[in-house]
């Protein structure tokens, strides 16, 4: 009931169009259902009452009606597909939205391949259900109504054989039902999980050749289909054995008709042409109460694949906030900030306490594992802090509208993620407003213009999936230029240069705080060389800040960061804390 509430949210923006479809379909069927009286006329009248004149008569009125059950049996096609294509649309882009407010802990724990299926599949099968198969139902409904209205004005008793026998086979269906959506409902996980299978065995392709894993892959690849092929053959069973039920009640009560129609002729109770539509009526009659009651079975199923996308919708969502947040930002602070992981019990960040200084570069640096990169994650809302809070200009950064925050900073990530699409689109998301100088001046300040110009169709080259045609290093810069342009007034740089060698790295170091002077830029680096000359590190250890100043000033205090320094100095590998 409660799902059926739910997609009664989504219909009833399009209920007009949902019921005029209905309307068209049911006088569509009951048109047809006119036109095929016909035959009693022509029978009764015209063939054995001898009256040709009548027969003009008649074929003006089966034309008529054919034809009206023709253009509304089109029309009303028409629509539910119109409909279907309408709904599916609309309920994509909510689904959209719901995935982009949905944490970022379940999407990261829920397979790319099963948010795929949501919207090829289970979608589209809810759209289809409510403005195409629901229609339907209601149509054969309908004609269903009308035909026990006609056969038991002419004959009662084969009303009462067909519906009997009826009754029977809605026994069956009843019985099957909640089985089957149990079963629909697990093929549908295994399908899901098949997918997730095949995503990931695509996107494993690269190291499964190189450690000549080939063998297992395809043996895993098995295990999971044979589980599907199981389920699926498990539940075409169990329809075969419902069918096969039901269709021998339903001859058995063909027969029984044909039986009583005959003798009633032979005894001169009914006419020829009424025994003849009468039969004819009540064969229909029964195909439309299987349509009807297999339209009953598949509400079970389609109300599974509804279950799904509605647990989806309703899952829990990160909070819009609906505080405006138009000034510049001052300060940004983190009070008592307690954080664990989703589904952990360890403390990444223990009540730390933070206070960023806004318009100058900050570094934050640690051995790995501090729970640095944590800090950006919290910063982006990916997750909510466990308890304490975080303030932007002393708002709790919970209530400040998402579109305001995310439109003032910009972040790189160490491992960023291109579009398979031109290295143009790459660097403008779609943003407006940006001119292509700024982007080309963005891109000469993350040092990547020279090589994009190198390349034969500059920047309208399409980069592969994720960016794949190009090193770790130019990714990182297409990435940088990316979070340069717009000059955002918050840039955060997690291990953003990691890949790049040293010399490039400290001419766009140099670029970036030239350009980025007098904003706030947090960078995360291992790197002495990238935060050496920020205006404040501050330096992570378990989760909490163990110390801040600047390198001068935490070199003279010999502790925690000199320590960091110097297992650089003699590892020589020119990082710290990593
Ligand atoms: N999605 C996650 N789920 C569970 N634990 C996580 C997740 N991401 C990070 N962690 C854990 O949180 C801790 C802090 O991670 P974080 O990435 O913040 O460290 P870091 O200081 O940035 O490390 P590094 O310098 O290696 O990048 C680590 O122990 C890590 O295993």
């Amino acid at each position: 009931m409660k799902t059926i509430r739910w997609i009664w949210v989504y219909v009833s923006k399009a209920r007009w169009a949902i019921g005029l479809s209905m309307l068209v379909l049911v006088l569509g069927q009951s048109a047809q259902i006119m036109a095929q009286g016909s035959q009693k006329f022509l029978i009764d009248d015209v063939l054995v009452g001898k009256h040709y004149d009548k027969l003009k008569w008649v074929l003006l009125y089966f034309t008529l009606t054919y034809l009206t059950s023709y253009v509304l049996n089109w029309w009303g096609r028409y629509l539910t597909r119109m409909n279907g294509l309408c709904l599916h649309k609309h309920m994509g882009s909510s689904l959209m939205s719901v995935i982009q407010r949905t944490p970022v802990s379940s999407i990261q724990s829920g397979r790319t391949a099963k948010w795929v299926q949501y919207f090829t599949s289970d979608i589209q099968q809810v759209s289809t259900f409510v403005t195409d198969e629901l229609p339907r139902g209601i149509q054969q409904l309908g004609g269903t109504l009308l035909l026990i209205a006609i056969i038991g004005w002419n004959s009662p008793v084969v009303l009462g054989i067909v519906t009997v026998f009826s009754v029977l086979y809605i026994a069956i269906g009843r019985y099957f039902a909640p089985i089957m959506r149990k079963q629909v409902r697990e093929m549908q996980e295994k399908r899901g999980e098949l997918l997730t299978k095949i995503e990931e065995g695509i996107s494993s392709t690269r190291e499964v050749i190189a450690f000549n894993r080939m063998a297992w892959e395809e043996k895993s690849f098995r295990g999971t289909f044979a589980i599907f092929f199981d389920r699926v053959m498990q539940n075409g069973k169990l329809a075969n054995s419902q069918l096969l039920l039901s269709n021998s009640v339903q001859w058995i009560g063909r027969m029984a008709v044909l039986v009583f129609g005959g003798y009633s002729v032979i005894k001169g109770n009914v006419s020829i042409g009424a025994f003849v539509i009468v039969y004819q009526y009540s064969n229909q009659l029964f195909t439309n109460y299987q349509t009807v009651f297999n339209f009953a079975m598949n509400m079970s199923g389609q109300l599974a694949y509804s279950d799904r996308v509605k647990e989806l919708f309703e899952q829990e969502k990160i909070g819009e906030g609906t505080r405006e947040l138009r000034a510049p930002v001052k300060s940004i602070e983190f009070e008592s900030v307690t954080f664990a992981y989703p589904g952990t019990e360890r403390h990444v960040l223990n009540d730390l306490d933070l206070s960023l200084p806004t318009g100058r570069k900050l570094a934050i640096v640690g051995a790995s594992g501090g729970g640095k990169s944590t800090i950006t994650q919290l910063l982006l809302r990916f997750f909510e802090p466990s308890s304490g809070c975080i303030r932007i200009n002393g708002i709790p950064l919970s209530d400040i509208r998402m579109t305001d925050w995310m439109g003032k900073l910009s972040v790189v990530f160490q491992e960023p993620f291109l579009l398979p699409d031109t290295i143009r689109n790459n660097l403008m998301l779609g943003r407006v407003g940006i001119t292509d100088e700024q982007m080309i001046d963005a891109c000469r300040s993350a040092q990547i213009h020279d090589f994009i110009e190198s390349l034969e169709q500059g920047y309208d080259t399409v980069v592969g999936e994720r960016g794949y045609t190009l090193s770790g290093g130019q990714r990182q810069r297409v990435a940088i230029a990316r979070a340069m342009m717009g000059d955002p007034e918050l840039m955060i740089m997690d291990e953003a240069t990691s890949a790049l060698d040293m010399e490039t790295e400290q001419k766009l170091q140099e670029n970036l705080d030239k350009r980025r002077a007098g904003k706030t830029t947090i960078v995360i680096a291992h790197r002495l060389s990238t935060i050496r000359n920020a205006d404040l590190i501050l330096v992570m250890h378990q989760g909490r800040l163990v110390e801040q100043g600047t390198h001068e000033e935490l070199m003279a205090k010999d502790e925690a960061y000199r320590r960091l320094v110097s297992t650089m100095s003699e590892n020589g590998a020119g990082s710290i804390g990593a």
